[in-house]
């Protein structure tokens, strides 16, 4: 069972007590007994689980209910609640601080991420104004600096390492200093890890920890150990103290769920998941969103930092729509917008609804279709693509030039070209929606209430449904926004009815 099915599971018990007419005590009890079932399933402590089932029980205490509260609401925000607090540690991690060197060490078992994770946190603050750059101490395993160089390069962010000094904590040392001076803000450190727990590897870490004085260590843990990850963190705690967790390998894997709950309860924060092997998969974690996600109920905040964090250009095409505008150069504009997101199947679980909109098609035929749209749009010329489209239909021997020249077939050419002349239509119907809300600052600042209103009914009719539990209706996602207009604000309504119509999931249910 991955992650996605024990979401799935939980969201079918609430939903099924919820639906029915009677939501007797009885019914109650089977649903917090499967939610419960398939927690333990996910290898989530039995004893933590007694727990949620005892809070859920006694927060909604069924004798106190009047007739007149809706229970159906009480029992979504109870459940919402108690899932929220099993993956919640509860404590603060540390937070770099801008202009000063911040020292991270990571520590961790081999094969457990590390290297992949440190270049993931290298990329995050770099992409949110730090300086970041990377330091290898794995002086063990033969490779190891090669692969670190190799992400390092990859991700464009500056590293330190040796092939001939064989002493871990020189080279820990030489680096941090290295980059001390040259004024780098992020300073990460990644250190051997080996299969086992051995003492030579705790006393390593110890050393470096000395050497480097780190202002926070990391620890890396593989998400496929579930409840595991309790035990193998109090040993590495033993030996060299570290402030927070990285949770890696959380995509497919069911024992996530054990994992994180059981870091949680030691009371450590954990501060980032890995949800794949891009660079772009590692998400921030925060038990509410993670939560939300988990009940398919969305992250709206998550994608709109994703987007944003990309940097996409999207200045031309919002000026165009703006005036009614919508050119073949836009759309291409857009689509590379999109195959810059990483895998279409995770960005469709980041929107509420969305992943029953683009059905079963796979990411890779997704990626595919795409790649195929890009190249027609890159055999057309200049001033193809700042046209309307409608030059192909005066002369169709256009369309068989540019499908020669791609590689494709007419018919794909067609398809681009309807595809192009739906969405000019849209951008002609939004012309003065789009004027007002950048008139209204909607680009920087938070949308106002109606505009909330206007887009919340949108997201509903696109099939977000109803309100889930905890209260996280989509007029609360949508506050969440707040702020983040722009390329992810806006736009993102928009980016769902291209991406559902291009990819077969039929286009958004109006
Ligand atoms: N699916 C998935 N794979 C991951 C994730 N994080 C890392 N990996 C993969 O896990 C494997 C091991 O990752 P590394 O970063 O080399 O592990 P390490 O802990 O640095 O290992 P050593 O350098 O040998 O100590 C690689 O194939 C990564 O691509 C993740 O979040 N999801």
């Amino acid at each position: 069972m991955v992650l996605a099915d024990l979401g799935r599971r939980i969201n079918a018990a609430v939903h099924d007590l919820t639906r029915s007419n009677v939501v007797d005590e009885k019914a109650f009890d089977s649903m917090i007994k499967e939610i419960g079932n398939a927690l333990v399933e996910a290898d989530v402590n039995v004893k933590l689980v007694a727990g949620l089932r005892k809070s859920i029980r006694s927060t909604v205490n069924f004798k106190d209910l009047g007739p007149g509260v809706n229970k159906k609401r009480i029992i979504q925000k109870a459940v919402f609640d108690e899932l929220c607090r099993l993956v919640d540690s509860h404590s603060e991690p540390y937070k770099p601080k801008k202009g000063k060197p911040n020292v991270i060490m990571f520590v961790g078992l081999q094969g457990s991420g590390k290297t992949t994770t440190c270049t993931k946190l290298a990329r995050w603050y770099n992409a949110r104004g730090f300086k970041a750059c990377l330091v290898c101490a794995d002086t063990f395993r033969a490779g190891a600096f090669d692969q670190l160089k190799q992400n390092a390069t990859k991700a464009k962010v500056p590293y330190y390492g040796s092939y001939t000094e064989t002493d871990p904590v020189k080279v820990a040392k030489a680096g941090v200093d290295k980059f001390k001076k040259e004024r780098f803000e992020i300073i990460i450190v990644d250190t051997s890890g080996r299969h086992r727990q051995e003492t030579e590897l705790f006393a390593e870490m110890v050393q470096i920890q000395e050497a480097v004085r780190p202002d926070q260590t990391i620890m890396v843990l593989d998400a496929s150990i579930g409840q595991q990850a309790e035990a193998q963190s109090k040993a590495f705690k033993e030996s060299a103290d570290f402030g927070a967790i990285v949770i890696t390998k959380t995509d497919g894997n069911a024992a996530g769920g054990g994992a994180i709950s059981a870091v949680a309860a030691t009371k450590t924060p954990i501060v980032f998941i890995g949800t794949g092997e891009h660079i772009l998969d590692m998400e921030k974690f925060e038990p509410q969103r993670y939560i939300s996600k988990l009940l398919g109920m969305g992250d709206m905040q998550g994608l709109v930092e994703h987007v944003q964090s990309l940097k996409l250009d999207q200045k031309d095409t919002m000026k165009h729509i703006a005036e009614g505008i919508f050119t073949v150069r836009d759309l291409r504009d857009q689509l590379n917008n999109i195959m810059k997101m990483g895998p279409l199947s995770k960005m469709a679980g980041m929107i509420p609804g969305l992943s029953n909109l683009m059905g079963d098609v796979g990411d890779e035929e997704g990626s595919m279709k795409l790649k195929r749209m890009m190249y027609i749009m890159d055999s057309m010329t200049t001033k193809e693509l700042d046209s309307d489209g409608k030059m192909f239909v005066q002369q169709p021997e256009r369309m068989t030039r540019v499908a020669r020249g791609s590689g494709t077939s007419v018919r794909e050419v067609e398809d681009v070209l309807t595809q192009h002349k739906m969405m000019a239509q849209m951008a002609k119907k939004m012309k003065g929606g789009m004027k007002a809300m950048q008139q209204g600052g909607m680009g920087r600042g938070a949308p106002n209430p109606q505009q909330l209103a206007a887009m919340q009914k949108r997201m509903q009719a696109m099939g977000a449904g109803a309100p889930g539990p905890g209260g996280m209706d989509m007029a609360s996602m949508m506050r969440a926004l707040g702020g983040a207009g722009g390329a992810g604000g806006m736009d993102m309504n928009k980016m769902m009815s291209q991406m559902a119509s291009m990819f077969g999931g039929g286009g958004p249910r109006r």
